[in-house]
């Protein structure tokens, strides 16, 4: 068997009022931003699935349950890094990520470089391991309609 372990990971939250627009760690300037106990940063919670995903430790609900007031409000990025602990504790390394946001509104690809930037310090990758894209849906369904935010991610983990 290959030392190699792909994961998936896939998250959707809802837009509403009086809440900031985090993504990949932005705070990104909108009239509505993303419900969730944390700071729902609907971008890292895909990627901590599939950094757990790969690694065969269950999913983010399981290591972080919303019914713990220590993560109301959490920076996803601490969720992000402990989750990169974890699957380094296993002796895996991480290979590449890459992303997708899927929104109609706002547009982010202004904001894209710096998400990338904090993905690659808090995994320890390389500039070229880290990947995040954005794409609408046309105006089709609950995305395009402006109410919610989903993101969908992949990762390659190995033991060298
Ligand atoms: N919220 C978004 C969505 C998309 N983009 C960028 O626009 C390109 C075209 O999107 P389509 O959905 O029409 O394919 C896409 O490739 C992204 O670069 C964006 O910046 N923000
Ligand atoms: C991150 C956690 C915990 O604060 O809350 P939310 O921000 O609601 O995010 P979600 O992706 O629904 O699931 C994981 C949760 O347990």
């Amino acid at each position: 068997m290959s030392g190699f372990r792909v994961g998936h990971g896939f998250d959707v939250h809802a837009l509403v009022p009086d809440r900031p627009l985090i993504l990949g760690g932005v705070q990104v300037p909108y009239a509505l931003g993303l419900a969730g106990h944390s700071d729902a940063d609907v971008l890292l919670h895909a990627i901590c699935d599939a950094l757990l995903g790969a690694a065969a430790l269950g999913d983010i609900g399981r290591h972080f349950p919303d019914s713990d007031e220590r993560f109301r409000g959490a920076d996803s990025r601490v969720l992000l890094r402990h989750c990169r602990d974890l699957v380094q504790a296993l002796g895996f390394a991480l290979g590449n990520v890459d992303a997708t946001i899927v929104c109609q509104r706002p547009k982010l690809a202004p904001h894209i470089p710096q998400m990338q930037r904090h993905l690659a310090e808090d995994l320890g990758l390389a500039a070229d391991a880290v990947n995040i894209k954005a794409t609408t849906t046309e105006g089709l369904g609950y995305a395009g309609r402006g109410e919610g935010i989903s993101a969908h991610a992949v990762v390659l983990l190995y033991r060298g």
